[in-house]
């Protein structure tokens, strides 16, 4: 492991992958690599989660390729050095921001869709100029081995490798140093890496997961909402980080609720929904046993069906739900709804208030001013007004958890910042050392005075009147050796190598930094 980083490191240090063209041109080899291995990667992922190829594609492949373009569109603009305002003391430098890759970046993946989440961040620090080491997930290892095959053919061999291996490994590369590491999983494992990531000061980006609150409003249209909501529940068999974890609404539409859930189950599955192309399968047993068990004790409105040969769990709806009970305690990362009645919007805001800050927050109401008020007195990574799942796909957002759902954010120019250090670079000439008498020792309460005046902007209206005058004065004597054709006194005045006894009622220090800052317009 050390051996793999240290070659990394090395192809790093080379610098090729610095340049934007190169860049450019490691971003079109992946857009080819998805486009002529295609039918190997839909394979693959197919085979992981027991997904049509029609799904994986526009669950996953369409995102890499949109977020590929999109790079390949902006990142001329983006590495280019950005001017920034200056201040009085600057304002003949040059002063920009260069934003620079940060080295060598480790990501971690996750199974649930395992293409995208893994691509799109390499996508990013492949265009901010890293060099990376990519770590799937070992539970969709399917993936992961078309992603150590494929990748090498395509990509530089020593700036992006791919590492496969489960915790033991993860563990073992988590123990190197990097320059960042970015984190797609749960929140459990999150912390794991964030305390090893603490021993070299890395900085983290952990993608979490976490409970997403759906609040339905009473003033909507229902068949809308439901028919929505279950397109984003049982998505990949409600193996989805933004997944709607749970629905609060008043008591009196839950059976409405049920009801139009259940006909879109059907619309949309069938009848028999174990022959659906479009209905997944849990990735493990472990997975399935654990979500079996968030059933207990449950009522179960409609669903609930088992089968573990297949892991195949039916769209399940529970109502009345106790937020005590397990079901609400955990992320449920499978296809059950619990619907937890609610009074009203008030205790609906104060119900997620009082838990983790969720990944995903969905609201539904004709009602834009509860839309509103629901997004202004809650916090979470995301919110979607009535709909769910949606913002991730606009990559000018910053996709994030914020608490416990995670830290950090990618996407688009996302992506590009957080994998890049946006370095301040301020030019100074050797000249103009007068100015600088200023900031130099012995300081004094007229330099004080100074700074205030030009930095603050804090005007003592006293000495504002005095330069107001020195102003006029200059005017002034401008006029007069244009008019009487008096020899150029001026300049020596100026002249920051000849100071003189004017302005009188400046100190010296400030008549030298007066002189300086003005001479060179
Ligand atoms: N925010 C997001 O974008 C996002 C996306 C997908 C999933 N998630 C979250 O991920 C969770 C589901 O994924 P998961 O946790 O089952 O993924 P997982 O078990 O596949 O873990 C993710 C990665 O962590 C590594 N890992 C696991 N245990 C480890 C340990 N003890 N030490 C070091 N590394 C370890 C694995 O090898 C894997 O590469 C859910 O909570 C979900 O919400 C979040
Ligand atoms: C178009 C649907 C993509 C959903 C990706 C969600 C990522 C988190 O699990």
């Amino acid at each position: 492991m050390e051996l793999e980083v240290r070659r990394v490191r090395q192809a790093f240090l080379s610098g090729r992958s610095r340049p934007l063209r190169f860049r450019l041109q490691q971003l079109e080899a992946l857009r080819r690599m998805v486009q002529e291995r295609e039918k190997d990667i839909l394979t693959a992922i197919a085979a992981d989660l027991c997904k049509s190829e029609f799904n994986v594609y526009s669950q996953e492949v369409i995102t890499v390729l949109g977020e590929i373009d999109f790079m390949l569109e902006n990142l001329p603009e983006w590495v280019t050095a950005k001017p920034v305002k200056k201040n009085v003391l600057t304002m003949l430098d040059e002063a920009y921001i260069q934003p620079q890759p940060l080295g060598v970046v480790l990501i971690i993946g996750a199974w649930n869709y395992p293409f995208v989440l893994t691509i799109q961040p390499l996508i990013g620090a492949i265009a901010a100029g890293n060099a990376v080491i990519i770590k799937p997930s070992e539970l969709s290892e399917n993936t992961a081995k078309i992603l150590a095959k494929l990748l090498p053919q395509y990509l530089d061999q020593d700036l992006y490798i791919v590492i496969n291996g489960g915790v033991e490994e993860t563990t073992e590369l988590l123990k190197q140093r990097f320059d960042h590491i970015f984190y797609t999983g749960n929140t459990a494992v999150g912390k794991i890496v964030m305390e090893a990531a603490a021993k070299h000061l890395t900085p983290v980006t952990l993608e979490l997961g976490g409970k997403s609150p759906c609040y339905i409003d009473k003033d909507c249209d229902l068949d809308i909402v439901c028919r929505r909501i279950t397109w984003g529940k049982y998505m990949n068999c409600g193996q989805t980080c933004i997944a709607p974890d749970y629905i609060l609404c008043e008591a009196s539409l839950q059976n409405q609720i049920v009801w139009k859930i259940k006909e879109t189950v059907k619309e949309f599955y069938g009848e028999n929904i174990k022959e659906s192309p479009d209905y997944e399968r849990i990735i493990n047993l472990r997975h399935f046993k654990r979500i079996l068990s968030l059933l207990e004790g449950q009522k179960i409105a409609f669903g609930g069906e088992t089968d573990e040969a297949t892991r195949y769990i039916a769209p399940t709806v529970l109502t009345d739900v106790d937020p005590k009970t397990k079901v609400m305690q955990e992320e449920i990362f499978g296809p059950i709804l619990p619907i937890v009645p609610v009074k009203n919007v008030d205790e609906a805001i104060n119900f997620i208030n009082e838990r983790e800050k969720p990944l995903a927050l969905y609201v539904f109401s004709h009602n834009h001013k509860l839309i509103k008020r629901m997004i202004d007195e809650t916090s979470s990574g995301g919110v979607t007004g009535n709909d769910v799942i949606m913002h991730f796909t606009l990559n000018s957002f910053p996709f994030g958890g914020v608490g416990s759902s995670g830290m950090g954010a990618y996407h688009g120019k996302h992506s590009f910042d957080t994998f890049s250090h946006q370095r301040p670079c301020l030019l100074k000439s050797l000249k103009r050392e007068g100015a600088n008498k200023l900031r130099y020792p012995p300081n004094s309460q007229s330099k004080v005075d100074w700074g205030k005046f030009f930095l603050l902007k804090r005007f003592n209206k006293e000495k504002l009147g005095l330069l107001l005058l020195t102003f006029l004065g200059i005017v002034a004597a401008v006029l007069v050796k244009e008019v009487s054709s008096v020899s150029a006194w001026l300049p020596i005045v100026w002249d920051v190598r000849s100071p003189c006894a004017w302005p009188p009622h400046l100190g010296s220090e400030a008549r030298l930094c007066l002189a300086a800052t003005t001479s060179r317009k």
